[in-house]
């Protein structure tokens, strides 16, 4: 998907001024409230008219002020998800489901019911009312209405925000998986940093009305470690649960790590701040905390009066944070042998 937008939009004294090229599958769109991304997707949608400019998808006009192009939001072949799933109350989750499906043209029907069914694991619903469906119900039968619709690219507007924490966390697959299976491409928008990096491989960054960043989600973490309060966040997959002496034992990449999260089925998310790492020069001779890695210095970046440690541990990789003082009495050079120190009671569950 490629897509150039080049507009402006003025709502009293906020101005939107958005001008980039970008061309991939998972784009994310990112920003602090009131920067602009929700107008940014409206003028792409066709629910908000741009004041000038031009919006072109694969090289196709939506939007072109200087030719006066302005295709209409059911023709765009553009399709949305919100924060909130805004179904309609009087049909079931089929009729939902099948209503962008029968308004698409039959040549691009490529997406069918029956393959939203089987990725969304949404079947034993076809025949419900949506009123009473969970949070997380509803939004994948939001989802699968869009991709039934088979557009050519898919907006998502902050579709986890309403969503509790465990909640957003195991829709994520859900809506990742889904623009996979059937290759559609989308825009995701959000203001959190972890929910970019588990969604989006590009990020732009939009503040006041204008972007001021492009780069990886990862890249966007990392400078932003230092003036964040939660530091950078490391986002391991972990697997294997056992117990072990009132803990949880689990594999993370060749690593036994323990944890004080009770075991839970197949492959888990957990969150560990860069901040929640102490690093030792040598083998230290006890410690209370429950993990020390033997790592690898990979690497090392500035960020404010911090630096960001890159930890080779096993075949994972970390981010630890320490001052900049420490890190040259650490002797961080790349190749060097560190140890890494993290309590049991550090990682904390995503999903
Ligand atoms: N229809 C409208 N009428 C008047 N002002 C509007 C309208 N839509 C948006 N705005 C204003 O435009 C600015 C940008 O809003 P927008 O919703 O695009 O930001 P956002 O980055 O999506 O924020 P959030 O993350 O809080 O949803 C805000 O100041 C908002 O109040």
């Amino acid at each position: 998907m490629k897509l150039r937008v080049k507009a402006t939009k003025s709502f009293g004294a906020f101005r939107l001024e958005a001008g980039f090229d970008v061309e991939g599958s998972r784009i994310g769109i990112f920003g602090e409230s009131g920067s602009g991304k929700s107008t940014l997707v409206n003028m792409l949608a066709g629910l908000d008219r741009p004041n000038s400019g031009e919006l072109l998808l694969d090289g196709e006009p939506l939007f072109d002020s200087s030719r006066r192009i302005n295709v209409p939001p059911e023709r765009r072949r553009v399709a949305l998800v919100f924060q909130n799933p805004h179904l309609f109350p009087h049909l079931s989750v089929r009729g939902n489901l099948l209503y962008g499906w029968k308004r698409c043209a039959v040549a691009n029907r490529q997406v069918g019911l029956d393959d939203i069914i089987d990725v969304l694991k949404i079947g034993h619903l076809l025949e419900r009312g949506v009123t009473n469906l969970s949070g997380g119900e509803k939004q994948r039968v939001a989802l699968g209405r869009a991709l039934l619709s088979n557009p050519r690219l898919l907006l998502m507007d902050e579709p986890l925000s309403a969503l509790d924490d465990a909640l957003r966390f195991q829709i994520i697959p859900y809506l990742r998986g889904a623009c996979e299976a059937f290759a559609i491409p989308y825009l995701f928008i959000s203001h959190s940093l972890v929910e970019m990096r588990l969604m989006a491989d590009r990020v732009i960054v939009f503040s006041r009305g204008r972007q001021v960043a492009d780069s990886t989600p990862d890249e966007l973490a990392r400078s932003r470690m230092g003036a964040s309060p939660v530091g950078y966040i490391n986002i391991l997959r972990l697997a294997d649960p056992r117990e072990h002496q009132n803990l949880t034992s689990y594999n993370w990449e060749g690593n036994r790590l323990l944890l004080t999260a009770s075991p839970g089925e197949g492959e888990l998310l957990f969150e560990l701040s860069s901040k929640d790492m102490i690093l030792f020069k040598k083998h230290p001779e006890a410690i209370s905390a429950r993990n020390l890695f033997r790592c690898t210095v990979a690497g090392t970046f500035e960020a404010g009066r911090k630096a960001g440690v890159e930890l080779d541990c096993g075949n994972g990789r970390l981010v630890a944070e320490v001052a900049a003082e420490a890190a040259r009495e650490l002797d961080l050079t790349v190749g060097s042998e560190v140890f890494a120190a993290v309590k049991a009671s550090a990682f904390r569950r995503l999903g």
